[in-house]
């Protein structure tokens, strides 16, 4: 959820205005609202078994419902299902349930299969080869982090005065934190060792007249790819009521609110924090979401991860929603 201090402009009639200027909602209210986001993790595809006959086996024939993520084996639902459906499929008990509009991309999708969503696994980035084009995805983001006064920081800090790095502890969410998969783990420490020899993503920060900084691919990225780490301090949202920063992320949703974490960029941080948010307001501006912004359990602490969500080819703006877990980040004027 990251918030707006800047002024913009937007289109009007055809016309450009400079924005309105923004109110924001304190931490209390977002807390009050907030929807607990439950990703499922591994774990819950590797234990679905068969509604009809109890079995986890042959996971390459357990349908998933779309609407109540329960298996059933192909050959186990009455009348059988002979071929994995093209787009949704609904179990016998919410066949009722039918979405009124399928546009022809979701027919297109076949990712009922549990073994498909067991399969489905982070990709390391893949630095640029060329020497001259890292030189000027670094500098690109030197310059957008020196203008706004910040470090760069590939990790979550912990500074005196903030939240102790003791408080970043994923089972105090509110709900549960997908835990980082074993082998989902080993992308992440090779992309942490990537950047530690300076092998960084093929990004470049480029500035938008409308968007201020913003990334944009400067290779082709494949889907599934881990893009970066959302860094910065972590602080506690009680400290941040008052702060208007645009760039706050929620990191931690505790049971008990007073231990609810927030990354903070406003002093460092890395190109995550560039990166631009859709137009919730507009349903046309989902086309344009290709990163997701997931938060997990990695190691007993919460971090957020970037994550590509479909290719992304070489000059693309990256782009995710803000609304992820919150809802309420102003965006009605967004390009
Ligand atoms: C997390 S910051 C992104 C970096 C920011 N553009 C900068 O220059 O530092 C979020 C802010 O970027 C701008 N922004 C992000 N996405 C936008 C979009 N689609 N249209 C207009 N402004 C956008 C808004 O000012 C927003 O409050």
């Amino acid at each position: 959820m990251p918030m707006d201090t800047k002024s913009q402009i937007c289109t009007v009639d055809g016309v450009q205005e400079p924005l309105p200027p923004k109110r924001f909602r304190s931490m209390r209210e977002i807390m009050k609202v907030a929807e607990q986001v439950v990703i499922r993790d591994d774990d819950y595809y590797n234990q679905v078994m068969c509604v009809e006959c109890g079995s986890g086996d042959r996971d390459e024939q357990l349908l998933l419902c779309d609407k109540c993520d329960r298996g059933y084996h192909m050959v186990c639902v009455k009348p059988i299902v002979v071929r994995v459906p093209m787009g949704h499929w609904y179990c016998p008990n919410c066949a009722d349930y039918r979405p009124r509009v399928q546009s022809m991309q979701r027919k297109r999708r076949t990712s009922t299969l549990v073994y498909r969503k067991k399969n489905r696994r982070l990709l390391p980035y893949n630095p640029s080869k060329d020497i001259d084009q890292r030189l000027q995805q670094m500098t690109s983001l030197a310059s957008a982090l020196t203008s706004l006064n910040l470090a760069f920081s590939n990790d979550l800090t912990y500074p005196p005065g903030m939240a102790p790095e003791s408080a970043n502890r994923a089972d105090l969410e509110n709900g549960k934190m997908q835990v980082l998969s074993k082998r989902d783990m080993e992308t992440y420490k090779q992309c942490r060792a990537m950047a530690k020899r300076g092998e960084y993503p093929p990004l470049l920060v480029v500035f938008d007249h409308y968007q201020g900084y913003t990334v944009e691919a400067n290779g082709a990225i494949k889907d599934m790819t881990l893009i970066a780490e959302y860094t910065g301090d972590v602080d506690y949202i009680k400290n941040r009521e008052k702060d208007d920063s645009d760039s706050m992320m929620t990191l931690l949703l505790a049971t008990d609110q007073d231990k609810s974490l927030v990354i903070c960029p406003d002093k460092r941080g890395n190109i995550s924090r560039f990166i631009s948010g859709i137009n919730n307001h507009k349903p046309e501006c989902r086309k344009k979401i290709n990163v997701k912004c997931l938060r997990f359990n990695v190691e007993g602490a919460c971090r957020i991860l970037l994550v590509a969500t479909r290719d992304i080819k070489k000059g693309e703006r990256l782009y995710y929603d803000y609304n992820g877990y919150e809802h309420k980040y102003p965006t009605q004027f967004f390009v």
